[in-house]
């Protein structure tokens, strides 16, 4: 078990209002309980995770930091279920999808997880409208055409929507991804670096859109990042650091971010 499991068992500070949906033992959107993952075996085994317990309310907005190889994209995969732990469990709102098979898992991700990749991952061949909807219709679910325009209107694409990727910059371009995270509700949205590869103006628009889409459609959000002053906009940061929770700051500034990692070492 990780050293500081109960400074961060729970991040539920807005409330009891926000805990109320999620899963029903906890009122939490995302659970992990005694999570670890084993790459490889014998000598060559890696423990990039040794018993991770964390529970995220709701409608919070929470960034992973960690040196390098502290096991932050594997947290994020287990937790997104992109990759199953070697024991314990994760649970995204009501469901365990610790112990899906592959199929139901992928099933599972497609209605209820959204995710933000550095790289946008669009299709070149379809609209900004078409991508948007695209989780819908692999869903095989009908697209509901308010809540679509209601998303393509909230990052600011509405005069863009009939463009291919192409024709959009890198922040047009991850607005169209945090479109299609939210389209189907998602129980929970994983971002991996979403403003890395943007300069800092486009950057913070995606940033902004990230914390407006916790206030206003109480989406729960979890970032990796490797940039302090990104971690900033979260409301709350923990720590990883080899394979272990070793901390958290809530409401911390970029520089308070900056000591904290710096006393973990080299980052
Ligand atoms: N597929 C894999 N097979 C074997 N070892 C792996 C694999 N993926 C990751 N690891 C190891 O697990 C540990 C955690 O890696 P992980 O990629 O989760 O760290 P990270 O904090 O995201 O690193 P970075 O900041 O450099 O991207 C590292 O020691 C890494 O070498």
């Amino acid at each position: 078990m990780s050293r500081l499991d109960t400074a961060v068992t729970t991040v539920d500070h807005r409330g009891p209002a926000r805990a109320t949906a999620g899963s029903p033992a906890t009122g939490s959107a995302i659970r992990l309980q005694g999570v670890v993952k084993q790459y490889g075996t014998g000598t060559s085994a890696v423990m990039a995770l040794r018993g991770i317990d964390l529970s995220l309310a709701r409608g919070s907005f929470t960034a992973i930091m960690g040196p390098s190889g502290s096991g932050k994209s594997t947290f994020l995969h287990t937790a997104a279920g992109l990759d199953t732990p070697t024991s314990g469990s994760v649970w995204i709102g009501d469901t365990e999808i610790s112990h899906l098979r592959a199929t139901r898992l992928a099933k599972f991700r497609r209605e209820h997880v959204g995710f933000v990749f550095q790289a946008y991952n669009l299709l070149p061949a379809l609209s900004v409208e078409e991508n948007v909807t695209l989780p819908l219709r692999l869903a095989g679910r009908g697209v509901d055409k308010p809540w679509r325009d209601r998303m393509i209107h909230s990052v600011g694409l509405d005069d863009l929507r009939g463009r291919r990727p192409a024709e959009l910059s890198g922040g047009q371009q991850q607005r169209v991804a945090i479109a299609r995270a939210l389209i189907t509700r998602p129980d929970a949205v994983f971002a991996d670096e979403p403003t890395g590869a943007l300069d800092s103006r486009a950057g913070k628009q995606v940033l902004d859109l990230l914390v407006q889409m916790t206030h206003e459609l109480n989406q729960t959000v979890v970032m990796v990042t490797h940039d302090p002053m990104v971690a900033a906009r979260a409301e709350r940061v923990i720590f990883l650091a080899d394979g272990a929770l070793v901390g958290a700051l809530e409401g911390a500034t970029t520089q308070q971010i900056v000591d904290r990692m710096t006393g973990l070492g080299t980052w």
